[in-house]
């Protein structure tokens, strides 16, 4: 968006979104109109009454009067409900589709989108700057339109009741645009400013709550304040600008109004006191119409700006809309019968151009088999089963199942053959039966009970307060790793993948939990392709393969006992990591 100028594309798109409730939109529009007409009668009609009735003494005149004047006003107030409240629904409805848009496009991102995305950004996207952009409807372009208008009928009603006069009062008009104008501009980086740090404060704030364990265990709380401290202080600053804009800009208002009253009553009472020419009416008249000038004009900042900040909104989200950041889903095959075959030819890939984390990797599994992963640290073998279920897409190389490369097999369908179980298992703020069969009610409580009892873990289940109906605290807090890794292990064999992909959890499991995990892993890797993180020796020994990782390559290939033999790598990494695990 241009510093100093109206983003129109962005606004047209809003008001075209705004017009698919057209109906709505036309009503608004005309009743906005009749507002601003009626409202212009009113002071006129202050006129008749003071000019025919009052001041000829007309009683009876006066009386019924009173109540036309009452029934515009109450008139004028009906109208006025009806825009407020229907440009608001307006409003409503246009942020609603958008946030429904936006979050069904940002969750088909790839995941390289949201590894360089703060959450904080996003969740400031999908809230509070589509928030903003109700104000472009609330208190933005139909208000102003109404404003405009209103000015507009004034002008006019008061060069026709007397041009000299209008001249004088209008003379001091411009100064109220110029001056509002100049707010208008220095308030549009503030607002910049305001949603900058807006953003920054909830990264902050999500980062934190989600990183507790770390805030507390480090005892980072005093730090982490401190810092919270600083982005809540650049807030407080950048509201207190626009705040200091607006308490500056009302005064200024008013005196420009005052200047004009006093222009009107000096010239307005000689014309009337000398020529006869202004009426009393008149004079009162023009002060009403005054004031009712200096409103809008003084709240035309207001709309600018309401309408600013919510093109500022609407031009970050609009940025995320435009942005197609979906992995790329050209194939067209649909696997149907998978026997579970992978193949893994001269694979490179990097998550960040330039730097590479898989070099060269090939192996060849046969439908069936268990390969298991080992490696140092970083070496690259989650990035290998991340590979597999296409969350990134390789540099060079393919990577085949059953023959066919992943690049040519639809994306969904491609997944709906790979069940996942990661280390930290992400469980979402919902009952275990919800966590399991993730949305699919076709999978019944029965069914979720049988596979339980099949891989050994129903007991485990039925031993939490509400069984398959217990809640789970947000992101699976409630339960131990171990525990939530089972969940995880009976959403893999619920789904009955043809292929399954497994990162055993490294961190230490109780007793109890590591032999229900060990059972879980055999019954579900039994005849059924795996690949395997390995940090369980039984998991080892039962591989079929054993692929041996070291800084994004392969170094070693073999079974347990072959390896072993070779006296390498894997021979050093097995005393280092596995020998003293044995259990
Ligand atoms: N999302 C990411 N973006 C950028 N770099 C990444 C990302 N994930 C991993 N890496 C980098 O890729 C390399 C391989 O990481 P990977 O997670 O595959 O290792 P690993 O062998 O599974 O390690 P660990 O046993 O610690 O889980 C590391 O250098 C890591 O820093």
């Amino acid at each position: 968006m241009s510093d100093s100028k109206f983003d129109y594309s962005g606004l047209k798109r809003v008001v075209k979104i705004g017009m698919s409730y057209r109906g709505l939109f036309i009503a608004v529009v005309i009743v906005a109109i009749l507002s601003a007409v009626v409202s212009t009668y009113r002071p006129y009609l202050m006129k008749d009454a003071i000019d025919l009735y009052i001041l000829n003494k007309d009683v009876n005149g006066l009386m019924k009067f009173i109540f036309l004047i009452a029934a515009v006003l109450f008139l004028e107030v009906a109208l006025n409900f009806f825009v407020i409240y229907y440009a608001n629904s307006i409003a409503q409805k246009v942020i609603k589709f958008l946030r429904v848009r936006l979050f069904n496009h940002i969750i088909k991102f790839k995941l390289a989108y949201f590894d360089r995305t703060p959450n904080g950004v996003l969740v400031t996207r999908s809230v509070s700057d589509i928030e903003t952009i109700a104000e472009i409807f609330n208190n933005g372009i139909l208000t102003l339109m109404v404003d405009a208008l209103r000015m507009i009928f004034i002008i006019s009603v008061m060069f026709y009741m007397n041009w000299m006069v209008a001249c004088i009062v209008i003379v001091i008009l411009p100064l109220m645009v110029v001056i509002t104008n100049l707010f208008q501009k220095a308030l549009k980086s503030v607002y910049q400013a305001e949603r900058t740090v807006t953003a920054q404060l909830n990264t902050f704030v999500q980062e934190r709550l989600s990183g507790m364990t770390i805030v507390q265990l480090f005892n980072r709380q005093e730090k982490e304040f401190e810092k919270f401290k600083v982005i809540n202080k650049d807030l407080r600053t950048a509201f207190l600008k626009s705040n200091l804009y607006f308490a500056l800009l009302f005064p200024v208002v008013e005196i420009i109004s005052a200047l004009a009253i006093g222009l009107l009553l000096w010239f307005g009472g000689l014309r009337t006191a000398m020529h006869g020419d202004v009426s009393v009416g008149e004079v009162i008249a023009y002060i009403s119409y005054i004031t009712m000038l200096t409103t809008p004009m003084r709240q035309i900042a207001d709309r600018f700006n309401a309408i600013q900040r919510g093109l500022i909104g609407a031009d970050r989200v609009f940025k995320i809309l435009d942005d197609d950041q979906r992995l790329p889903n050209n194939g067209k095959e649909l696997l149907t019968e998978v026997k579970g075959e992978i193949e893994f030819e001269n694979v490179v890939f990097s998550y960040i151009q330039g730097s590479t984390v898989l070099n060269g990797i090939s192996f060849h599994s046969k439908p069936g088999q268990t390969i298991a992963i080992v490696g140092a640290t970083g070496a690259g073998k989650s990035t290998i089963v991340n590979l597999l279920s296409r969350f990134y897409d390789i540099d060079s190389g393919d990577i085949k199942i059953d023959g066919k490369s992943i690049y040519s097999i639809e994306l969904s369908n491609l997944r709906s053959h790979i069940a996942v179980v990661l280390q930290d298992v992400f469980l979402f703020n919902t009952t275990i039966y919800e966590n399991i069969i993730l949305g699919k009610p076709e999978i019944s409580l029965e069914q979720v009970q049988k596979a339980a009892k099949e891989i050994g873990i129903h007991d485990f289940i039925m031993s939490l307060p509400n069984g398959y109906r217990s809640e789970v605290s947000e992101r699976g807090a409630s339960l131990s790793v171990g525990q939530r890794q089972l969940i995880s292990f009976l959403r893999a064999y619920v789904y009955n993948p043809e292929i399954l992909v497994l990162d055993e959890a490294t961190s230490s499991i109780d007793t109890e939990s590591e032999i229900l995990i060990q059972n879980a892993t055999e019954k579900l890797t039994k005849g059924r392709s795996s690949i395997v993180i390995a940090h369980r020796l039984a998991t080892i020994q039962q591989a079929d393969q054993i692929l041996v990782m070291d800084a994004g390559k392969i170094v070693e290939k073999g079974t347990h006992h072959e390896l072993l033999n070779l006296g390498g790598y894997y021979q050093k990494l097995y005393e280092v990591q596995f020998q003293s695990s044995d259990f």
